[in-house]
């Protein structure tokens, strides 16, 4: 049995992340086990995917405490903690997971130093640990819900021709993944029966990565270029377009890897359905719409070079947007660990009803 494809190792109060920029050529653990090896990680995306930034920035804090001298009061290591997470934050923009996590972490933190005024410092740091630890189970399981849930978006009665953009796997994520996981779920529901993957240009996590994920799991696939997936969809009869989510906003536009929304205008001309798969960790209701979410911008070498090799004339200018915005109007429905967010007969969103109703 192959060992799982893990983007983030940890164990015994210990984090390894994949350094993804090596792949699919080398298979390179790396120790994160500070605050600052966890923002260098991030920033420099060799761990990256909105889930597993946020579970990585969480984890090299745990691993900082853990080896933290017992020097800090509780309202020192109250700071520390606020301070680390704030540096963590200025890692990458637009995933809203990471930022989620950390408001999250500070409220828990509040909370227990407001009802223990005894507390002792080691306990506080534990606490932060464990509650670091979990997130790495709880996002496997919601990748697991995801996939049935998206999986269950298609017809019962044929094997189902998927289209795919970027990577969204376990490379991603602590593992199973999310638009891949429903395609993870769709192969193992034996209800598959070919996944496209665009290459995802210029950073490659198609061609690199969920490339790498398809034929490690032998699942039937094919790799295109960015540029042909109108012509796939009019040529091959795809079912069906599922891709993640760097942050989902209340009214359903959606930040995703660059080139998604050009996906979704092909899919709504050639009448595809368009599932964004992402976990209630990317979603971000205190934005109302997709004008309101900052689209990181990253370096020119990034298009003008592969590999180190230069293949763009020196001198050219260079616009590098890792995201864009497809509009929720595109979208058909938003695939959720708590299940599948619906239009309404406006053909709109309501993402505020449907958390509520779901988190009573
Ligand atoms: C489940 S990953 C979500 C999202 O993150 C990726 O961006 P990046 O590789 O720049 O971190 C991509 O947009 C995925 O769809």
């Amino acid at each position: 049995m192959k060992p799982n494809l893990e983007a983030i190792k940890y164990k015994n109060n210990k984090l390894e992340i994949l350094n993804q920029l090596l792949l699919p050529d080398s298979f390179v653990y790396e120790d994160c086990i500070s605050v600052e090896q966890g923002w260098q990680s991030i920033h420099q995306m060799k761990v990256r995917g909105a889930p597993a930034i946020a579970i990585t920035a969480a984890l090299s804090l745990a691993c900082e405490l853990y080896h933290l001298e017992d020097k800090y009061s509780v309202t020192g290591l109250k700071k520390y903690i606020f301070d680390k997470l704030d540096y963590l934050c200025t890692s990458r923009p637009t995933a809203v997971n990471l930022f989620k996590m950390s408001d999250q972490m500070k409220s828990l933190i509040e909370n227990v130093v407001n009802k223990d005024k005894e507390i002792d410092p080691k306990k506080l740091k534990q606490i932060f640990i464990e509650n670091a630890e979990n997130l790495l189970e709880k996002d496997i399981s919601d990748n697991k819900a995801i996939g049935q849930f998206g999986s269950e978006c298609f017809p019962l009665n044929k094997k189902i021709k998927i289209l795919t953009h970027c990577n969204t796997g376990s490379l991603a994520t602590s593992g199973y993944g999310t638009a891949l996981g429903i395609i993870r779920s769709l192969h193992s529901n034996n209800k598959l029966e070919h996944a496209y993957a665009t290459e995802t240009r210029p950073y490659n996590q198609g061609a690199r990565l969920t490339a790498f994920e398809l034929v490690y799991e032998n699942i039937p696939s094919t790799l295109i270029t960015d540029s042909m997936v109108s012509f796939l969809m009019k040529e091959k009869g795809i079912d069906g377009v599922v891709v993640g989510a760097d942050r989902v906003v209340a009214n359903g536009d959606t930040a995703n890897k660059i080139g998604t929304y050009q996906l979704a205008i092909a899919a709504a001309y050639h009448n595809v359905p368009f599932y964004v798969a992402a976990p209630i960790t990317s979603i971000d209701c205190t934005k109302n719409n997709g004008s309101e979410i900052h689209i990181e911008e990253r370096p020119k070498h990034e298009l003008t070079h592969i590999n180190g090799i230069q293949i763009a004339a020196k001198g050219i200018d260079v616009w590098n947007p890792s995201f864009d915005i497809t509009p929720a109007k595109l979208i058909t429905g938003i695939v959720t660990e708590l299940g599948v967010i619906p239009k309404n007969l406006d053909g709109e969103f309501n993402i505020k009803e449907f958390l509520l109703k779901k988190q009573k």
